[in-house]
């Protein structure tokens, strides 16, 4: 049999990231934490590119853009949408996370999960940088393998 595998070497990759301004307080956290785990693995920074948005809610959209756009090998999506009294939780993580699955696969090109969708913002603060480490940088290194996949596959 044979084993086809994402590489960690993310030299020459092209990476967009789309991230929430709400709750900027974690996103920015999950990004620094993006941005150093795509460093460590090769990629250049002249090939990522930024782009934000309101919400959580806004990420599907950009972030099919920027896969459809033929310009990068992998998506990343950063959130923090934080169950607060409104049902605004339920309604936005939902469509988040659909919205980028969808983008993913009508795209062909690898979007990345990394929206944490907590309880309690001290769930979130571990999740960012805190006890559970940065999602950010898990998902970089998720974008990494999965662009190394895609190409393997292709
Ligand atoms: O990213 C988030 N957006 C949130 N709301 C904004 C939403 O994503 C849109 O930007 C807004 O509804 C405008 O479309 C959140 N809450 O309301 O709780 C949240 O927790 N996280």
């Amino acid at each position: 049999s044979r084993r086809v595998s994402g590489s960690l070497n993310g030299e020459g990759l092209r990476v967009g990231i789309v991230v929430a301004e709400f709750n900027d307080f974690i996103t920015s956290r999950l990004l620094e934490g993006a941005l150093a785990g795509l460093e460590a693995h090769g990629v250049s920074d002249d090939d990522v590119t930024i782009a934000s948005v309101p919400g959580s809610f806004e990420i599907p959209l950009i972030s099919k853009k920027l896969a459809e756009s033929g310009q990068h090998d992998a998506v990343i999506c950063l959130g923090a949408v934080i169950r607060g009294e409104t049902d605004h939780y339920n309604l936005g993580a939902g469509e988040a996370t659909k919205g980028i699955a969808n983008a993913s696969v009508s795209s062909g090109v690898p979007v990345i999960f990394g929206v944490l969708t907590t309880d309690t913002l001290e769930q979130a603060i571990n999740r960012a940088g805190g006890k559970q480490g940065n999602n950010g940088y898990g998902a970089a290194v998720a974008a990494v393998r999965m662009a190394n996949l895609v190409r393997a596959i292709d």
